[in-house]
C-alpha cells in the first residue's frame, strides 16, 4: 500500500484565486497573498507544530555554535547574520540574535514581517554587547539581492520549498555576494525519502537529500558540513541543516579537509 508523505512545517496555502500572470508571478503571490490566512504566530509558521520549536532551536545552536568557532575564531568579532523567510521572526528571537550583533530578515509575508517588527523591538544583550534585529526586507527570496559582503552567515530555513529549482539557483548565486570572506550558509530544511514530493496545496517542494546536493552542485556551493535534526515527532519528514561554503574546501595530501586556522584544536604539551 503507498504510504502517504510524512507531513511538514509549512503553513502556506494555494493561492488565492485572482492570481494570475506568469508562474513566477503566480508563486510570488502565492508567497505574499496566502499567508493572510496563516496566524502570525509560531503554532501558525509552523503549521501547528509549535512544540517543535525547543528541539529545532537546539539542534540549530548545536550545529551553528561550532562552525562559528571554526570560521570566525573566539575572539570578539562583530557579526552579522540574514534570516531568509524569517516569518515571524521565531528563528531570530530564539537563537539568532544570541550569536549575532546584528540580524536582518527577508520575509515576503508582510503580516509576518510586522508580528517580526514587534517581536524584535527590544536589544538583546549578551555579554557587554548589545544584539539587534536591524533591518526588515518584505520582498521573496527570488527577488532579492543582498547587500555585497554584509553577512557572515545566510540562514535560511523552512522556505526553500517555495522556491523552484531555477529560482533556488539564482538566488544562491545571488546570495554569495552578501557574504563575508569565511561567511557561509546555513540550510535547514524538510527532506523527502526519494526524489521531491510537490504539494499542490501550498506550491511548495519537499526534495531530497540527493536532489539538494545536485542543485548545490548547480549553485557552485560546496556542503561543509551536515547535521540531522533529532527528536523530532515521527509524522514530520526528516529536517537536515547544510553548511555551505562559496569557496572549494583545501583538501590535504592525506585526503582530510585542511583544518582553517582558527579552528578550536587540542593543546600539545
Ligand atoms: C514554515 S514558515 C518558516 C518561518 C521561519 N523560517 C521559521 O522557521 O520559523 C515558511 C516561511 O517562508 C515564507 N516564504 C514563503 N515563500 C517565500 C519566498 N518565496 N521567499 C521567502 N520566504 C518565503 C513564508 O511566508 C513563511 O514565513
Amino acid at each position: 500500500m503507498p504510504r502517504s508523505p510524512p507531513r511538514k512545517l509549512n503553513p502556506l496555502r494555494p493561492p488565492p484565486p485572482e492570481a494570475t500572470g506568469t508562474p513566477a508571478r503566480r508563486r510570488q503571490a502565492a508567497a505574499t497573498g496566502s499567508g493572510r490566512s496563516v496566524e502570525a504566530s509560531t503554532e501558525g509558521v509552523l503549521g501547528g507544530y509549535g512544540c517543535v520549536n525547543d528541539v529545532d532551536v537546539k539542534g540549530s545552536d548545536a550545529f551553528l555554535r561550532p562552525l562559528l568557532a571554526e570560521r570566525f575564531g573566539t575572539a570578539k568579532r562583530h557579526l552579522v547574520a540574514l534570516d531568509c523567510g524569517s516569518g515571524i521572526g521565531r528563528v531570530t528571537k530564539n537563537f539568532l540574535l544570541r550569536h549575532f550583533n546584528e540580524v536582518d530578515l527577508v520575509e515576503p509575508v508582510s503580516h509576518f514581517l510586522e508580528a517580526a517588527r514587534e517581536n524584535l523591538t527590544e536589544c538583546m544583550e549578551v555579554g557587554e554587547d548589545t544584539h539587534k534585529a536591524a533591518n526588515f526586507y518584505c520582498i521573496p527570496l527570488q527577488d532579492f539581492t543582498p547587500e555585497e559582503g554584509r553577512y557572515d552567515v545566510i540562514w535560511i530555513q523552512w522556505c526553500i520549498g517555495q522556491l523552484p529549482d531555477d529560482d533556488f539557483i539564482s538566488f544562491f548565486n545571488r546570495a554569495k555576494i552578501g557574504l563575508k570572506p569565511n561567511g557561509f550558509f546555513v540550510l535547514k530544511e524538510n527532506i523527502a525519502r526519494n526524489g521531491f514530493v510537490l504539494d499542490k496545496e501550498d506550491n511548495s517542494i519537499t526534495r531530497s537529500d540527493a536532489y539538494f546536493k545536485e542543485l548545490f552542485k548547480k549553485c557552485g556551493l560546496y556542503i561543509h558540513s551536515i547535521k540531522d535534526q533529532s527528536d523530532l515527532p515521527k509524522e514530520l519528514f526528516a529536517v537536515k541543516m547544510y553548511a555551505l561554503v562559496a569557496e572549494k574546501p583545501k583538501i590535504r595530501k592525506n585526503g582530510k579537509r585542511r583544518r582553517p586556522k582558527n579552528s578550536p584544536r587540542m593543546i600539545r604539551s
